[in-house]
């Protein structure tokens, strides 16, 4: 029997649950899977366990993977990734975020703007994630007055980092009593919705431009090949195409393009897909790699930026930065070594905002404006955009 193919019949959209560890990200994704297969409008019901589905999430009852679900509002279509706010997991957070249209940050009305709250909400900015929604979780348990000081407080942290915190919808939620199907709370979560209906735009995609995905996750589908998965940033693809996998260094061809199962004729900027490639080793493509059409881009190494060092009460360092310093480029889905370069004299102090330039230890695509965020040790420290990108090797 041949699968059933993906029709497109309104807008596809990225968006996913993000904020601090336990505050419900989980729990609210699989209600708003049931919220919506209930009402009909499209998706099916993804239970709890199906979205943390690995043995060491559910021992541990935290989200580590990124797990993507899809559903469908009546004007939309929606790729849905669960993020994990364990501090521990914020490498697979950034990775899922460079890929939104959109953000549900998830904020528990109990505990109020937590360290990951206020980690994910700056990591969202930089990767380029332009909305965000919040859902006010565990409302049912909450306290009103004391939920009211919560909505405060993230209003206040939007806005601290460049999002209108004042106009952001903000909707109490209980992803929990919504599963119990609680018509007070499914209502809630249909207004969850409908805010993000509302408020996220429908992005303008670049699909005349030369085919460009950053790779999220690699897989083997036994018989068929290696496959490997992501947001198209640029561009369209069909079976047939010929493509580059750049860090991997392959020349091949895509045999194979879907969307959650469902064969494509042509994807394009903005959908979320599985590209069968043919001919490439399991072991030979990684995270951070990019597909794209043949010659289109020319990875490179060195590049200027404009960097804000995040200050000691962000989380940042204690101390300041200075040439020689070798942290982690976390840019698009790759995260890669680079030399920082800050001039003879250059030192940055957490808090600082400052020109440097940077080698990095990989070649990646680079273009001006591309954000990144660079992390040491287990933390975020700073957070950037590419100015200029030089041409020498
Ligand atoms: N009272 C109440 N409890 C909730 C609600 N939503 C989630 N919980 C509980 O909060 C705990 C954490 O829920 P998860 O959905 O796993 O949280 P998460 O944000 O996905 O956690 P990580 O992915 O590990 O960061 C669980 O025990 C849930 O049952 C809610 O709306 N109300
Ligand atoms: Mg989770």
């Amino acid at each position: 029997m041949s699968k059933q193919t993906y029709v497109r019949t309104k807008p596809h959209l990225n968006i996913g649950t993000m904020g601090h560890v336990d505050h419900g990200k989980t729990t609210l994704t699989a209600a708003i899977t049931k919220v919506l297969s209930e009402r009909g409008s499209g998706g099916t019901y993804v239970p709890f366990d199906r979205i943390d589905r690995a043995p060491e999430e559910a021992e541990r009852g935290i989200t580590i993977n990124i797990a993507h679900v899809e559903y469908e509002t009546e004007t939309r279509h929606y790729a849905h990734v669960d993020l994990p706010g364990h501090a521990d997991f914020i490498k697979n957070m950034v990775t899922g975020a460079a890929q939104l249209d959109g953000a549900i940050l998830v904020v528990s009305a109990l505990d109020g703007v937590m360290p990951q709250t206020a980690e994910h909400v700056l990591l969202a900015r930089q990767v380029g994630v332009d909305h965000i929604v919040v859902a006010l979780n565990k409302a049912d348990a909450g306290d009103p007055e004391l939920t009211d000081l919560v909505e405060l407080e993230v209003r206040e942290l939007l806005s601290a980092h460049g999002y209108p915190g004042e106009s952001t919808p903000v909707v109490r939620v209980s992803g929990l009593r919504a599963l119990d199907g609680d018509p007070r709370w499914t209502g809630a979560i249909e207004a969850l919705l409908d805010a993000v209906d509302f408020y996220v735009p429908t992005p303008v995609r670049y699909t005349d431009a030369p085919f460009l995905l950053p790779v999220e996750n690699v897989l083997t589908i036994t018989g068929r090949g290696t496959v490997v998965t992501g947001a198209i940033e640029r561009g369209t693809v069909r079976v047939g195409d010929r493509v580059e996998v750049l860090g991997a260094d392959v020349a091949t061809v895509v045999t194979g393009v879907e969307t959650f199962g469902k064969p494509m004729e042509v994807a394009e900027a903005g959908d979320n897909v599985a590209l069968l490639l043919r001919g490439v080793p399991r072991d030979a493509v990684r995270r951070g790699h990019v597909v794209a059409a043949p010659g289109s881009v020319v990875p490179r190494r060195h590049f200027t930026a404009r960097v804000y060092v995040l200050s000691t009460d962000e989380g940042g360092r204690r101390t300041p930065v200075s040439t020689g310093y070798r942290p982690q480029f976390y840019i698009r889905t790759a995260d890669v070594v680079g030399d920082v370069d800050l001039g003879l004299t250059g030192v940055a102090r957490p808090g600082d905002t400052v020109t440097m330039a940077v080698e990095l230890g990989r070649a990646l695509p680079l273009e001006p404006g591309l954000g990144f965020a660079i992390r040491e040790g287990g933390r975020t420290v700073g957070a950037g955009t590419v100015t200029t990108v030089s041409d020498r090797p």
